[in-house]
C-alpha cells in the first residue's frame, strides 16, 4: 500500500494525514492517510455509506457547513493544512472546486453562470476579461461550439450533460487547482457519461481531479489511482490497475469483483 512518504521528487498535491471526522458521536472517517498526486485522477470507491463523499467533502471543508461535525488530523494542500487556524475557507473553496451528483446550474443565463464566480469572488468586473474567461472556460469543457450563440439563454434549457459541463466551466472560471467530483455521472445516460469521462481525462492535464464513483468500470477507465473505503476506513490505496487486477487486501478483491457492495 502506498501511503505518505516515498514520493521521490514529487510532493503530493493533497496529503491526508491521520484524518478523522465525526458527525456528532458517529466516527465517519477513521484515521485516513492518503497522498493524492498532482494532475492525476484519483477515484474513491466503496459500498454505500463507507465515507467516500464525506472524505471528498473534507477536501474543501464543505462539511464545515453542517452542525456537529468534528475533525482531527490534517489535510495538506500544497503543503498547507487546510484545517489550520490561518486558513481562508473562501479562498480554499475557490482553489478546490466541487461538482455534485446532479448538475446544479443557477436559474440564470449560461453566460452569467460562468461569470458568477468572478463577480462574487470580486476577481474582476472588467467586461473584456469576463467575456474572455467565459469563452475560455466553456471551451475547456467543450461546450463553447454548441452554445456560443445562446449564451444569454437560461442554463436550465441545456441537457443534463451540458449542465454538468457548465458546472465544471463555472469552477474553471475561477482557476482552481483541484476539482472534486461527487458521482458526476450518476444522473446521466451512458452516452453523456462517456462524454463527461472524456472531459475528465482531458482536464487532468491541468487539474488534480478526485472523483467519487459507484461505477467501478468508470474508476477503472478513467483514474490513475484508486482508494477503496469500507465502513469509514481506507482499506487500500494504490494504482488503479493494481486495485482492479491484483489488490493487496482481500476485502478490495471481493468488492471489485462484485462479491459485495
Ligand atoms: N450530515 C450527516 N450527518 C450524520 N451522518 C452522516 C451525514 N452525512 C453522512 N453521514 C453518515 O456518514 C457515513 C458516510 O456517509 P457518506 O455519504 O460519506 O458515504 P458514501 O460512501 O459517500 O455513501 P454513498 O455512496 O451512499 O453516497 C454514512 O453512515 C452516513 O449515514
Amino acid at each position: 500500500m502506498r501511503l505518505y512518504g516515498d514520493f521521490g521528487q514529487h510532493m503530493p498535491k493533497i496529503e491526508i494525514k491521520k484524518f478523522n471526522l465525526y458527525y456528532a458521536d458517529f466516527h465517519a472517517l477513521q484515521n485516513i492517510n492518503i497522498n493524492i498526486e498532482e494532475k492525476r485522477i484519483t477515484a474513491m470507491i466503496g459500498p454505500s455509506g463507507c465515507g467516500k463523499s464525506t472524505l471528498l467533502r473534507s477536501i474543501n471543508r464543505i462539511n464545515d457547513t453542517l452542525e456537529k461535525v468534528y475533525t482531527s488530523g490534517e489535510i495538506n494542500i500544497s503543503g498547507e493544512n487546510i484545517y489550520g487556524r490561518e486558513i481562508d475557507v473562501d479562498a480554499l473553496r475557490r482553489n478546490v472546486g466541487m461538482v455534485f451528483q446532479r448538475p446544479n446550474p443557477f436559474p440564470i443565463s449560461i453566460y452569467e453562470n460562468v461569470a458568477f464566480g468572478l463577480k462574487v469572488n470580486r476577481i474582476t468586473s472588467n467586461k473584456n476579461i469576463v467575456d474572455e474567461t467565459v469563452e475560455r472556460s466553456l471551451k475547456a469543457v467543450l461546450l463553447w461550439n454548441d452554445i456560443k450563440d445562446k449564451l444569454h439563454k437560461s442554463a436550465l434549457n441545456l441537457t443534463l450533460e451540458q449542465q454538468q459541463r457548465l458546472c465544471i466551466a463555472r469552477l474553471i472560471a475561477i482557476a482552481p487547482h483541484i476539482i472534486l467530483l461527487d458521482e458526476p455521472c450518476s444522473s446521466l445516460d451512458p452516452v453523456a457519461t462517456q462524454k463527461i469521462e472524456e472531459l475528465m481525462i482531458q482536464l487532468k492535464d491541468r487539474y488534480t481531479i478526485v472523483v467519487v464513483t459507484h461505477n467501478m468500470q468508470q474508476a477503472a477507465r478513467i483514474s490513475h489511482d484508486t482508494a477503496f473505503m469500507l465502513l469509514g476506513e481506507l482499506i487500500e490505496f494504490d494504482k488503479t490497475e493494481k486495485i482492479f487486477t491484483n489488490p493487496s487486501r482481500k476485502e478490495t478483491g471481493d468488492y471489485v469483483s462484485g462479491r459485495f457492495g
